[in-house]
């Protein structure tokens, strides 16, 4: 993989981390959200729960009170017994008793109408239940409710108080219902049955708490129920769920436009959008009073307006998006800088390497072909140069001189003065020679105290000039030592290189040749090499 693609894969592996990291935050929050929303839910759904238990309990002592009234007893022990002389409940002694009975009760069914909701007070007659008088409905008596009202049925049966939640033909609420025993005797007269509405509870309870209330029947529990019109118990939406109340008309509008998520009898919460704003609904069953746990036949509703933390939620979200990608480009330029720096701090130990093995390349190189005593070059390369001079000669149609140069009596220095004096008085030739010569001059050391110099561009002639320069120099020279000044001269022998030289030996030998001469003829002189000595 190419850098470009590294850093192109690293940068979108970061962006990736960064986006995991941001939706996680998210969906922690939402998730936070969620569950602070259940808690609260499950609080609302028990206020509910104690307010059922409390009218259970606010129901079943409004009919003790009313049973155990004397007066009350006596007269539905008197209608009993009209009822069983006259042969049914229609007789005039029965009328009489029931419109004494009505008007016995009738202050308080009126204030507990209006106070508590109360919606029904109802006599049955023992054993099978028949009706003697219905406070809501006093014209309506003599039929049996205890075949399809298991609470009524129940007390009948064994004279035991009950409370629950029924459906009936007047109203869905909490009933309860004691039995009535005849005054003075342990003799069952009958059963009262009383009921209260949810309606003005719902009302409390939503008020209390801050949030809507409503109460459901199933379509299956409205088809079973025995209603005398579809109106009497609620309000019937299209799909077939009765509103038995509600707290708040916002429910009522859902149910009439289907817009309730459909509803299986568990518990269920969901986000209803409704009139730019965000509800949560939490739906839990009901169920009726019944000896047997049968399926609910309704659902409580509990719903309130979520819209403002879902909205800082979503807000919450987009900062948390903002920061995520601001923290990406912080971290991608961080890196991109790191790798930059890195590649430079790279490149510079790059170059650092290079640098230095250059350096020991060219020491090589000089180690290679220098002397190391006088730093002119050594016998190789010197022959490598000369080589080269006399391969260009030809092509470059110029003239090039050779001069053979050897220090005179060398010999008696070293064992005069010493060795390390011979050498000071060599290295101090070699500076001679440089000074005198031309940079494009050639210098090497041949051997000892012997030493040759190849002098481009130059003639016989005008290398002999060159020669008696160094000569003259090198002879005037005196060098200071613990044993006294020591001076040294200098015999040369030059020879101009010609076409037919191929060889350096031969143009060495010439050179050699006149060197000889110059040190045969009494040294300390340059001699330039004769074809015809
Ligand atoms: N100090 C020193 N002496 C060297 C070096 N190389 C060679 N010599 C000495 O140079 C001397 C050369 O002596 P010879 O060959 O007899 O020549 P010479 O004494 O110069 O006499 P001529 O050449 O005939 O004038 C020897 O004593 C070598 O030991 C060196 O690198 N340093």
């Amino acid at each position: 993989m190419s850098s470009r693609n590294l850093v192109l894969a690293s940068s979108l592996l970061l962006f990736g981390v960064f986006a995991a990291i941001a939706l996680l935050v998210g969906d922690l929050a939402e998730r936070r959200l969620r569950s602070d929303l259940d808690r609260e839910a499950a609080r609302l759904r028990t206020a509910f729960e104690v307010m059922q238990i409390e009218l259970e309990h606010c129901v079943l002592s409004i009919t003790d009170l009313l049973a155990s009234d004397t007066e009350v007893r006596g007269l539905f022990a008197d209608g009993a017994a009209a009822v069983r002389a006259e042969g049914g409940g229609g007789g005039r002694e029965a009328a009489r008793i029931r419109s004494a009975l009505e008007g016995r009760l009738a202050p308080q069914w009126e204030r507990m109408r209006e106070e508590i909701d109360l919606r029904q007070i109802h006599f049955h007659l023992s054993p099978d239940g028949t009706s003697f008088l219905r406070m809501n409905a006093p014209g309506r008596f003599g039929d049996s409710l205890s075949g399809f009202r298991p609470l009524v049925a129940d007390v009948q049966a064994d004279g035991r108080r009950r409370a629950g939640f029924e459906i009936g033909p007047t109203f869905a609420g909490i009933r309860g219902a004691v039995p009535v025993m005849a005054p003075g005797g342990d003799t069952l007269v009958g059963t009262l049955e009383a009921g209260v509405g949810f309606a003005g509870h719902l009302a409390r309870l939503s008020a209390h708490t801050g949030v809507g209330y409503g109460v459901l029947l199933t379509r299956e529990a409205v088809k079973d129920a025995r209603f005398g019109g579809p109106s009497a118990s609620g309000r019937l939406g299209p799909e077939g769920e009765l509103l038995v109340a509600t707290s708040r008309e916002e429910l009522g509008l859902w149910l009439d436009r289907s817009r309730l998520p459909p509803y299986d009898g568990g518990d269920r919460t969901a986000w209803l959008h409704w009139d730019g704003r965000i509800y949560q609904l939490m739906r839990f069953p009901l169920r009726r009073y019944s000896p047997d746990r049968e399926p609910p036949v309704g659902s409580v509703v509990v719903w309130h307006d979520i819209g403002d933390r879902v909205a800082a939620l979503s807000a919450f979200r987009a900062r948390v998006g903002w920061l995520g990608l601001l923290a990406y480009l912080c971290a991608q330029l961080l890196a991109l800088g790191l790798v930059r720096f890195g590649r430079g701090e790279w490149q510079r130990q790059l170059d650092e390497r290079t640098r230095e093995l250059r350096r020991k390349e060219s020491l090589l190189m000089e180690l290679a072909t220098t002397d190391s005593l006088t730093g002119v070059f050594n016998r190789r390369h010197f022959f490598e140069q000369l080589r080269l001079q006399l391969a260009r000669l030809d092509r470059l149609d110029e003239r090039c001189s050779l001069m053979m140069l050897d220090l005179d009596h060398f010999k008696r220095i070293n064992d005069g003065y010493g060795h390390a004096v011979g050498d000071r008085v060599l290295q101090r030739f070699a500076g001679h020679c440089r000074r005198v010569l031309r940079q494009t001059d050639v210098i090497g050391r041949i051997g000892g105290e012997e030493f040759a110099v190849l002098l481009p561009g130059q003639d016989l002639e005008s290398a002999m000039t060159v020669a008696e320069r160094l000569r003259t120099l090198v002879a005037e020279d005196r060098i200071e030592t613990d044993r006294g000044s020591v001076g040294v001269t200098l015999s040369l022998g030059v020879t101009e290189l010609d076409e037919d030289d191929e060889d350096p030996d031969r143009v060495l030998g010439r050179a050699d040749e006149a060197l000889y001469e110059a040190k045969e003829s009494g040294r300390d002189r340059s001699i330039a090499w004769n074809a015809d000595p």
